[in-house]
């Protein structure tokens, strides 16, 4: 058997740890049941010299977590991981693996959990729900969690929603990127995101995209992860000034989400010249918003 999983794109400015969109870029996944207490991994494309192929490998590690809630013995595995996402550059590779762990053990198991089931103990191991959740489901979701129990909401992304992301050529892992943001917030913050939100989703319900570039501010993460991204600041400014729709940290960085009509694709172009000015060499890529979450 094999999965098809998405990369996933969370945030999207101030939604913070709440929202996330899947997009069309997979990772594949075959397994097949070995004899009990046997692992087998083989990992091609990203991650292939760097991801462990033992019992430490993040995708056996959810596959493992799905055995323990049920009180089952662990299954041998066999899985061979075609990963096309880049790892830790804010296109949910990680949540990717998880999605695609509790999603094998539950196959091989006969299904016994359902996806909103398969969605709490996803959540339990990538810690926020804004990129389990789109890649589970597809579509851009909104999610918030309360102790035990998930919420989500699906919004499908509008046709005209055209999005490119520039990939610089560094890994930022999303523990140091969370590692420097506030314990604390100012109030005046908090009022500035929550009123950015209000825009970013009735944005995407209506498809009316005219006040997405106000609406993708953020005052939460992004002015602290900034110094972690060398030229994020002049990419910003200048999307204002190119009348681009919209832009953002993609996850936790360092990828950048830039949205845009048809016909932008220069303009974007110019995005990525900021970055090489800055020295750092970057990928940039057309990727749409995608309605199917991941599949068999
Ligand atoms: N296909 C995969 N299989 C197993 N583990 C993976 C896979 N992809 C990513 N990971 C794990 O997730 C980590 C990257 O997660 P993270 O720093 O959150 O970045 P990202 O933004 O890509 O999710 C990797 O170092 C690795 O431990
Ligand atoms: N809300 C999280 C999202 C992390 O996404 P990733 O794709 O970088 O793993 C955060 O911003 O820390």
């Amino acid at each position: 058997m094999i999965l098809k999983i998405p990369a996933t794109s969370a945030n999207l400015g101030p939604g913070f740890d709440c929202i996330g969109m899947a997009l069309d870029l997979y990772n594949f996944v075959e397994f097949h049941e070995l004899n009990e207490g046997m692992l087998e991994i083989i990992v091609e494309k990203e991650g292939s010299t760097e991801l462990p192929t033992d019992h430490n490998n993040l995708l056996f590690k959810a596959y493992k977590s799905v055995f323990e809630y049920l009180n089952k013995p662990v299954m041998g595995i066999h899985l061979k991981l075609i990963n096309n996402i880049p790892l830790s550059r804010g296109l949910g590779s990680s949540a990717a693996a998880v999605v695609g762990g509790v999603l094998v053990a539950n196959k091989i198991l006969g299904e016994p959990l359902t996806k909103e089931e398969l969605l709490k103990l996803a959540v339990k191991i990538e810690g926020h729900p804004d990129n389990v959740a789109p890649a589970l489901f597809g579509g851009i979701v909104l999610s918030g969690s309360n102790g035990d129990q998930v919420f989500y909401r699906k919004i499908s992304p509008g046709v005209m929603l055209k999005c490119s992301v520039l990939i610089p050529d560094f890994h930022l892992s999303t523990k140091k990127a969370r590692s420097v943001l506030p314990k604390m917030i100012s109030l005046q913050d908090a009022i500035f995101n929550v009123g950015r939100m209000g825009l970013l989703v009735d944005a995407l319900h209506s498809e009316n995209y005219e006040m997405l570039n106000i609406a993708i501010e953020d005052k939460l993460h992004q002015p602290y992860r900034s110094k972690l991204i060398p030229g994020l600041d002049d990419i910003f400014k200048l999307a204002k000034e190119l009348n681009l729709l919209g832009v953002s940290i993609s996850g936790a960085g360092p990828t950048v989400i830039v949205f845009h009509k048809d016909g932008d694709q220069d303009k974007v172009k110019k995005l990525q010249e900021v970055f090489k000015n800055y020295n750092i060499d970057s990928n940039l890529v057309h990727l749409n918003p995608i309605e199917q979450g991941v599949v068999e």
